[in-house]
């Protein structure tokens, strides 16, 4: 039987004879180089014969955005060449990728070095010296001579700043600022309190402008992102969404923006800041279980908004061992190496269904009307949000508004990396979406996808094998994935929809909140929520091989 697949990207069709071993010889030949036009990178899929590179997760090419003379100085300085690309000189509220623009030129520097990747951003606008942007150490536990021996796994996933015990989390994030920021973490540990009392405003209006120069360090930087977008989201939204502001304080804005830039985040609260660096354990020693956990920084909602942080938390931990399995996989295809790419699916398959019981606790710590009534609001952003239509000024940093998605659980790499590996292909609106999401990420996540998406194809060589026992594997990987989104939207009904229908107004901390009207029918992230999710669903279902 002869079947057509749809490829990635562009929707190039290429005949395959999957299932029978016979139509497809070409696969179980030597891997040849496939034609120029098949390849995965450009085609956006891979055909019947895959491209077999030794050396699983090549070194990605990091990208640089920055002025460009900026840039240049920067990257000589660590001794790297560049080309750049001009990606949008838009002034503002269209970016080139998702994001907004500065009013000026953005450059990206693709560059390449022969050692280890760093993935820079130098201030844009903001500042005018991006060589003090401080260089992204290594994840603790993975920096040379810390005692612990470099695997090829553990080399695959720190080029992304992954871990091999925490993913995508951060691991161990620091808690304090060095002194000369006390005052934002001053703020930042009262913001429940000064909001649900109206006063977080003119806290801020008195506090004084810091520089980010002695900020050192990936830790320091996420820690500085985290406090600081989490007082931005309460000094926007502290009365409700009819009280918002047009303009956020220069004092916030400007040292917001430049940790925004050194990081390659955008400068409001992402899921990185929510959740991936903001988590520590209450006993040190203790384990990560959610009685030994707390967020390091709150908005109102309490207990809940707690539970809403850490549940969320409990999914990304879950993930780990299927992060993991990603790189085994890629390097098992190419190794033509079918017995650990069993291995490596059946933990995908277990680490999606682990995500999935993580994911039911949400019912056990989270109460919908809090949910719904009080902490939504705090993670709304002010693109295409009704309540915010002229974006956000921030000033001393552009005369122009920038608008900017809210926070989502759609910025996990989590599923975008699942699904990239697993040859899911969802909706060309679900697709502009959640690619849109991908500008939240931090740069080596984002090009952790992109890399995954540069491998030869998994699907194609499940189907091209022949092997029952590997297609069942690739099957439950799906089944899997396509169940934890349908748990998924269970919650999402309970926690909005129903909620929605049972809303009234909620007091929580003292901080009387009446729902958002803005994020009736929209998401957080600013996805039409149901049509969207279940979309998206049905696409993940529509990726099984049928026998
Ligand atoms: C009360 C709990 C939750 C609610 C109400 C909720 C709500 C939503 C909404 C409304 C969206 C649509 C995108 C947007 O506009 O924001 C979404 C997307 C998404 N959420 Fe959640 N979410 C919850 C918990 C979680 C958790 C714990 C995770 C796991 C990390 C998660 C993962 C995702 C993902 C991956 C998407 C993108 C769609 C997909 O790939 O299936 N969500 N969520």
């Amino acid at each position: 039987m002869e079947h057509t697949l749809l490829l990635r990207g562009q929707g190039a069709r290429s005949p395959c004879a999957g299932g029978s071993p016979a139509g497809c010889r070409p696969c179980r030949e030597p891997w040849a180089e496939p034609p120029a036009l098949l390849r995965r990178s450009q085609a956006g899929g891979a055909a019947c014969s895959p491209r077999l590179q030794q050396g699983a997760f090549p070194e990605p090419a990091p990208e640089v955005d920055a002025d460009e003379d900026g840039a240049r100085r920067l990257l000589h300085d660590i001794g790297l060449s560049a080309t750049f690309n001009r990606v949008c000189s838009t002034p503002l509220a269209t970016g080139g990728r998702g994001l907004t623009c500065p009013p000026r030129t953005r450059f990206v520097a693709r560059a390449r070095c022969a050692g280890s990747a760093h993935t820079r951003r130098g201030a844009v606008g903001a500042s005018t010296e991006p060589q003090r942007v401080p260089v992204p150490r290594p994840a603790p536990g993975m920096e040379a001579g810390d005692g612990k021996e470099e695997t090829p796994l553990s080399s695959a996933l720190s080029r992304f700043q992954l871990s091999e015990d925490y993913g995508f989390l951060l691991p161990n994030p620091l808690t304090e600022l060095p002194a000369p920021y006390g005052p934002w973490m001053e703020i930042a540990h009262e913001l429940p309190q000064l909001i649900a009392s109206h006063r977080l405003r003119s806290r801020v209006h008195q506090m004084p402008q810091l520089s980010t120069r002695h900020l050192r360090g990936r830790e320091e930087l996420y820690l500085a992102h985290l406090v600081l977008s989490f007082i931005t989201m309460g000094y926007l939204w502290q009365e409700g969404e009819e009280g918002t502001v047009k303009v956020l304080p220069r004092h916030l804005a400007v040292p917001f923006w430049e940790v925004s830039q050194a990081l390659g985040l955008p400068p409001i609260l992402s899921h990185a800041d929510f959740v991936l660096a903001n988590w520590r354990r209450k006993d040190p020693s203790g384990p990560l279980e959610i009685e030994n956990l707390d967020p390091i920084i709150s908005l109102p909602g309490g207990e809940s908004l707690r539970g809403f942080i850490l549940v969320t938390f409990l999914v990304e931990k879950a993930a780990v061992p299927g992060i993991k399995a990603i790189p085994q996989a890629i390097r098992a295809i190419r190794q033509l190496d079918k017995e650990t790419l069993h291995q490596a699916l059946q933990g995908l398959a277990t680490a999606i269904g682990a995500m999935g019981k993580a994911l039911q606790r949400m019912h056990d710590y989270v109460d919908p009307a809090v949910f719904y009534a009080v902490i939504r609001i705090f993670l709304s952003g002010w693109k295409d949000n009704p309540a915010m239509p002229d974006g956000l000024v921030y000033e001393g940093v552009s005369e122009e508004p920038m608008a900017f998605s809210g926070g989502s659980a759609a910025q996990s790499t989590v599923l975008h990396a699942f699904d990239e590996l697993l040859g899911i292909r969802h909706s060309q609106e679900s697709t502009a979406f959640l690619h849109r999401m991908r500008d939240y990420m931090p740069p080596p996540h984002r090009a952790f996808i992109e890399e995954i998406g540069r491998a030869p194809s998994l699907k194609q060589h499940v189907l091209c094998s022949g092997d029952a026992r590997l297609r069942a594997a690739f099957n439950r990987c799906i089944t899997a994935l396509a169940d934890f989104r349908s748990c998924h939207i269970a919650i999402v009904t309970k926690y909005i929809a129903v909620a929605k229908a049972k809303a009234g107004r909620a007091e929580v901390g003292g901080w009387a909140g009446r729902p958002p009207a803005a994020l009736e029918a929209k998401g957080t992230g600013g996805s039409h929520i149901f049509s969207f999710l279940k979309s998206v669903r049905d696409t993940t279902r529509d990726g099984l091989i049928s026998a």
